[in-house]
């Protein structure tokens, strides 16, 4: 269990990125989600212990992460957001050559752990390739293989599925689900199917604060009978916006559907709708601009 208490981050030019955030992260997916500039990053790079926070708590199981950064650090596995340098070495001696620097200093075993971890994501075949030459996804799970050596209890991915095309998103999110059986996995994302799929627990982050989590599916029932649609012009979409608390837009067959957040029926057209983790996000988003 990964517990954060009261977390704060302020950055030297004044910007609170992260406000008194709490949060606690039990075994399996959590998504957290949050738009750009929500604090995602400064949290994942916190939890990591690349920066050390203003004020506030981590604990990881029995680790205190800001006392003991290096215990945290051998139970970690990290696959930041920028990835960074895609060298010309093949897959299989670049990950051979990071498990090193992992610890691994028996060849035998090192080798095993290296076969198997290119073997679970599926680039065994291309092992002997260079890096630089691999596809958005396949360089996404080079980064998921190398984030897993040493078996990590931890694994933080930040913002993974940035860029790839749907099938390649799947493939990468299906193998993350897979490894995420009994360790703590924290995916950050804007991108809400990314969660609705895959996070047994979500939360959603903005201005550096926590403003909801809980089960996708709890969070989604809270707003049941509150999200109502309709099919408009383009043009009415204006007027709308006016009359009414749009929390979404979609296109559909050349029509533009938009949903809307309402404790009862707005008549006029709508009907009611069963509501996702979108309008979950989007509403939540919408009603905090409506307080600032
Ligand atoms: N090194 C820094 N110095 C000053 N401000 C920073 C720094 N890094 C991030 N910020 C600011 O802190 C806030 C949170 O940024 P952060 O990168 O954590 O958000 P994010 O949710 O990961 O966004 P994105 O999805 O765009 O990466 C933003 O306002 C950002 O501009």
């Amino acid at each position: 269990m990964l517990k954060i208490e009261n977390l704060t981050h302020v950055y030297p030019n004044g910007t609170r990125a992260l406000d008194n955030v709490s949060l606690e992260v039990p075994a399996g997916m959590f998504g957290l989600l949050g738009p750009n500039g929500a604090g995602k990053s400064t949290l994942m790079r916190t939890i990591a212990t690349l920066q050390v926070p203003t004020s506030g708590a981590i604990r990881f199981d029995e680790i205190d992460v800001l006392a003991q950064p290096d215990a945290l650090r051998r139970t970690l596995g990290y696959l930041p957001q920028d990835f960074g340098v895609y060298p010309r070495v093949s897959a299989y001696d670049m990950l051979n050559h990071l498990a090193v620097l992992k610890g691994y200093s028996d060849g035998r075993e090192r080798k095993e752990a290296v076969d198997a971890l290119l073997n679970q994501v599926n680039l065994w075949a291309v092992r002997n390739k260079a890096i630089a030459g691999f596809s958005g996804g396949m360089r996404q799970r080079f980064g998921i293989a190398q984030a897993l050596i040493g078996q990590p209890r931890l694994l933080i991915v930040d913002e993974p599925t940035a860029g790839l095309d749907p099938e390649e998103s799947n493939r990468f999110l299906n193998l993350l689900s897979e490894v995420a059986e009994d360790i703590v996995v924290i995916l950050s994302t804007h991108i809400v199917q990314d969660i609705s799929n895959l996070c047994q627990r979500t939360a959603i982050i903005a201005g550096g604060r926590i403003v909801q989590v809980g089960a996708p599916q709890d969070l989604i029932r809270d707003m049941r009978g509150r999200v109502w649609k309709k099919a408009i012009d383009k043009q009415e979409l204006d007027a709308h916006r006016e009359a009414y608390d749009v929390i979404a837009t979609r296109l559909s067959g050349g029509r533009t559907v938009i949903h809307v957040l309402a404790d009862s029926d707005p008549g006029n057209g709508f009907s009611a709708v069963e509501g996702d983790l979108e309008d979950v996000y989007f509403s939540t988003l919408s009603s905090l601009r409506r307080a600032a």
